[in-house]
């Protein structure tokens, strides 16, 4: 197996001298190409701080993170767009669609950006829409789509490009339970069909199920990490209830 991402005694402070806060207090932790991680933690543990720094969206104060074995951190501002264009997929809470632009016009935008040609990327958008049963909605523009449809796309726009890996901050956190189980197929279906390597922040234990592995985060630091191994979802799930429940978070959202 090789490592798509190695996360290297990382720290982020945020403030100035004087009043500043710890949000990553030396996190280190590998992913391998075709793992399924998921992130929790309470509120503001340093979850969406650890994203951002993995998405090239935030810096760092100090450590390494290298994704592809290329180091991040030491990128400058053009190479890091590109890099990210290439080597990143992103899916949001709020899925940050173009409302302009169809579904399948979303889905194609990184390619075009990349210059593929045109039938290529009607061959690969229809692919992935296929995979995400998104067919039917290929033509609509994301306000005659319903939420878990707009995820869908979002998840298609993520992996179209065949990223190196899928970053997923919160992505079922404005989805009804079914759209968030359909969504959820679908990314477990990425997983295992196309080996995409996924790593998803959430708070919400059912979401967390789906993952093959766990890294809780707790006052910037990983706390505990939990293997799915042979367990069925619901085994992983009541293990993930448990942890939660240790680390005093909300298990509200238990479905
Ligand atoms: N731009 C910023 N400036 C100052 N402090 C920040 C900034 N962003 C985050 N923080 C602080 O860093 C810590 C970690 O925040 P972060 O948003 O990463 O937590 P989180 O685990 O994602 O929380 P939540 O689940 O509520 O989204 C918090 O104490 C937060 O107040």
């Amino acid at each position: 197996m090789s490592t798509v991402l190695k996360v290297d005694h990382i720290e982020k402070y945020f403030g100035n001298k004087g009043n500043t806060t710890k949000a990553i207090d030396q996190i280190s932790f590998e992913v391998e190409r075709g793992e399924f991680v998921g992130i929790m933690g309470p509120s503001g543990s340093g979850k969406t701080t650890l994203l951002n720094c993995i998405s090239t969206i935030d810096s760092v104060t100090t450590g390494k993170i290298l994704i592809n074995e290329q180091d991040i951190t030491k990128l400058k501002t053009g190479k890091l767009d590109q890099f990210r264009r290439d080597e990143l997929g992103f899916i949001f809470q709020d899925f940050n669609l173009l409302d302009t632009l169809t579904a399948f016009e979303n889905i194609a935008i990184a390619l075009t950006i990349q210059g593929r040609k045109p039938a290529d990327i009607t061959f690969l958008v229809k692919e992935v829409a296929e995979k995400l049963e998104i067919t039917q909605v290929l033509n609509k523009f994301p306000y005659q789509m319903s939420g878990g449809q707009k995820q869908r796309v979002a998840a298609a726009r993520a992996i179209v490009t065949d990223p190196t890996l899928i970053l997923a901050d919160e992505p079922t956190g404005a989805l009804d339970s079914k759209s968030s189980r359909l969504l959820l197929d679908s990314f477990e279906k990425l997983n295992e069909e196309l080996q995409a390597t996924i790593l998803m922040v959430t708070h919400d234990a059912f979401t967390a199920s789906y993952a093959k592995r766990i890294l809780f985060i707790k006052d910037g630091q990983i706390f505990n990490e939990l293997i799915r191994g042979k367990d069925t979802r619901k085994e992983f799930f009541n293990r993930i209830i448990e942890v939660v429940t240790l680390l005093g978070g909300d298990t509200n959202n238990v479905l």
